[in-house]
């Protein structure tokens, strides 16, 4: 069944996107799971989010699928890593879809004060340091508008977040960090927010448009 949906999925595929999976996979450098990619773009298509932020770009292999799915989207993506901005840089120059990505380097949090100058973001996608989900939030999300969209990858850990003791020690520690953060997005007042098994699980809150 699987083969089946990744034969139809890739129907609409950009060529470039092949090259980039391929250098992520022998790279090993993590990018998101198809089935969370659809989940992502469905909830950016039927919010209309048309300014969409993200914090984590690695090779920009999910700026490029968000820019590319909307002829009217605008992605800024910042990855602090050189070697992975480099890399993002690489790729997006030879895609048409280069005009809608804002590439940044650096630490995200370095650029609050720039985010903050510009106009409101319809969506924030949050895939990054995992043991900051909660800082990326509070740190962004009052520059995502009312009825915008806030959703992070990784929620479930493999499983972890639900049984950290099951996580390899060194481990341990990020999935109770992570089970936290997801108990504090369920429970936070100013977002509607659901969590979907797919992928490495992924949580998608709507940022309310009036407080409860
Ligand atoms: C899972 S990867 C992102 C994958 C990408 N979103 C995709 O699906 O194609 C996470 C990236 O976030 C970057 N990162 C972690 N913390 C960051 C921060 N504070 N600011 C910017 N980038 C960060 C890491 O260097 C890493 O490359």
């Amino acid at each position: 069944m699987n083969a089946y949906l990744e034969m139809l999925r890739k129907q609409n595929d950009l060529p470039e996107l092949n090259e980039m999976r391929s250098y992520a996979e022998k790279e090993n450098v993590p990018i998101l799971e198809e089935e969370s990619m659809q989940l992502l773009l469905q909830v950016l298509a039927l919010t209309n989010a048309e300014r969409v932020l993200e914090i984590g770009s690695a090779i920009g292999y999910s700026a490029l699928r968000m820019a590319s799915d909307s002829r009217h989207r605008k992605v800024t993506t910042v990855e602090r890593e050189r070697e992975r901005y480099e890399q993002a840089r690489f790729f997006l120059a030879r895609s048409d879809y280069r005009p809608s990505i804002t590439l940044l380097y650096g630490d995200a949090f370095d650029y609050v004060e720039d985010i903050a100058k510009g106009p409101s973001y319809d969506a924030l996608f949050v895939d990054a340091a995992k043991s900051h989900n909660q800082s990326f939030i509070d740190t962004f999300a009052p520059y995502v508008k009312r009825g915008g969209v806030i959703v992070v990858d990784n929620v479930l850990f493999k499983g972890w977040a639900a049984n950290p003791t099951e996580a390899p020690k060194r481990l341990q520690k990020l999935a109770r960090n992570i089970h936290a953060f997801n108990e504090w997005f369920q429970n936070h007042p100013d977002f509607a927010t659901k969590f979907h098994a797919v992928g490495d699980g992924l949580a998608v809150g709507i940022k309310r448009k009036t407080l409860f």
